[in-house]
C-alpha cells in the first residue's frame, strides 16, 4: 500500500505536531470544523484515492461539483501547509495534512486515537466530472455497501466509517423529502413519530433547504456512540442513515456499538481508527505517481 506510521520521522520530525497544533487553534475559534475536515479527508479519499484531488480549485475541479459545495476546512489545510513548509520545504504532501487533520479533528472531538501511515503523494488530476460515484443520502444500505465495497471497505467500515456523522450537520435539502411528502403523503414512517415536528420546524417544507440540522442530535460536537443510538430510536436525520438501522447485516455492528444484550460488543472507538487507516490506503500514490504540492490549492 505504500504508507507507513512515521513516514516523516527524519525529513520532517515536527510534521505531525505541526498539524496537530493548526488543527488544534482553528477548531479553538471554531469546533465545527472538525466535522468538515473529517468529511474532506473521505471526499478525497473516494475520488481517485487520498491524492489531495478534492483541494485544487480553479474552474470544474472537484470542489465545483455539488457533493462538494458544502466541504468546510480548507483554510486549515492551507494553514498547516504554509507552516510545514517553513519548516521543511517540499517534504509533506496535501494528503498526508488531510489525513492527519482528519485524525486530529477525531480526537480533539473526543474519539480515541490512532496511527496515521503517511507517505502519500499528491495527485495531479482534479475533475468534477470523477465526483459522481460518492454516496448520496437517499442511497439504500445494497448501494451504499456496494460503493464501499468498491473501493475495498466492508461492510463494518461502512457502519463505522458513517459513524463519522456523530458530528457535523446536514442541509435540510438532503432529507427534508422525509419530513413531508415521503410515500405519497405524510412522513417517513421511520423516523421517531415525536421527533417528526421538531424536524418540520427546523426544516420548513418549501424553504429553508440551506437550513441545518445535526447529523447526531444532541451531540454534534462529541465523537461518540449517541449517532448510533439515535439510529436505533428512529432519529437518524439522512435516510441513508436511519437505513443502516432497518437491515439486518448493518443493523448488527450497530447494535455492537451500542453494546445490546447477547451480541459481541465492539469499540466504536477503537474500531473507527481501524477503518479510517484503511479508507486512508484508497488509491494511494507513491513514488513518481504523484508530487509533493507546493500549495494545496494548486498544482506544481
Ligand atoms: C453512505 C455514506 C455517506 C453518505 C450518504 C453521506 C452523506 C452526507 C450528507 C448528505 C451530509 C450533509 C452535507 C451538507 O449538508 O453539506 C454529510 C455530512 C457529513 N459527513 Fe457524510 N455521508 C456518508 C459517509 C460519510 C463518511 C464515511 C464520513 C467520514 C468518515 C462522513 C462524514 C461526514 C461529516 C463529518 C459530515 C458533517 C459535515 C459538516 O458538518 O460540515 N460521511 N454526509
Ligand atoms: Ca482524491
Ligand atoms: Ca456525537
Amino acid at each position: 500500500q505504500g504508507t507507513r506510521v512515521g513516514f516523516y520521522a527524519t525529513t520532517c520530525p515536527k510534521a505531525e505536531s505541526i498539524v496537530k497544533s493548526t488543527v488544534q487553534s482553528h477548531l479553538n475559534s471554531d469546533p465545527t470544523l472538525a466535522a468538515g475536515l473529517l468529511r474532506m479527508h473521505f471526499h478525497d479519499c473516494f475520488v481517485r484515492g487520498c491524492d489531495a484531488s478534492v483541494l485544487v480549485t480553479g474552474s470544474a475541479t472537484e470542489r465545483t461539483a455539488f457533493a462538494n459545495l458544502e466541504l468546510r476546512g480548507f483554510e486549515v489545510i492551507d494553514d498547516a501547509k504554509t507552516q510545514l513548509e517553513a519548516a521543511c520545504p517540499g517534504v509533506v504532501s496535501c494528503a498526508d495534512i488531510l489525513a492527519l487533520a482528519a485524525r486530529d479533528s477525531v480526537v480533539l472531538s473526543g474519539g480515541l486515537s490512532w496511527q496515521v501511515p503517511t507517505g502519500r503523494k499528491d495527485g495531479r488530476v482534479s475533475q468534477a466530472s470523477d465526483v459522481n460515484n460518492l454516496p448520496a443520502p437517499t442511497d439504500s444500505v445494497d448501494v451504499q455497501k456496494q460503493k464501499f465495497a468498491a473501493k475495498g471497505l466492508n461492510t463494518q467500515d461502512l457502519v463505522t466509517l458513517v459513524g463519522g456523522h456523530t458530528i457535523g450537520t446536514t442541509a435540510c435539502q438532503f432529507f427534508s423529502n422525509r419530513l413531508y411528502n415521503f410515500t405519497g403523503n405524510g412522513p417517513d414512517p421511520s423516523i421517531d413519530p415525536s421527533f417528526v415536528p421538531q424536524l418540520q420546524a427546523l426544516c420548513p417544507q418549501n424553504r429553508g433547504g440551506s437550513n441545518r440540522v445535526p447529523l447526531d442530535t444532541g451531540s454534534q460536537l462529541k465523537f461518540d456512540t449517541s449517532y448510533y443510538a439515535n439510529l436505533r430510536n428512529g432519529r437518524g436525520i439522512l435516510e441513508s442513515d436511519e437505513a443502516l438501522w432497518n437491515d439486518a447485516s448493518t443493523k448488527m455492528f450497530v447494535q455492537r456499538y451500542l453494546g445490546l444484550r447477547g451480541l459481541l460488543g465492539l469499540s466504536f472507538s477503537v474500531e473507527f481508527g481501524n477503518s479510517m487507516v484503511k479508507m486512508g490506503n484508497i488509491g494511494v500514490k507513491t513514488g513518481a505517481d504523484g508530487e509533493i504540492r507546493k500549495i494545496c490549492s494548486a498544482f506544481n
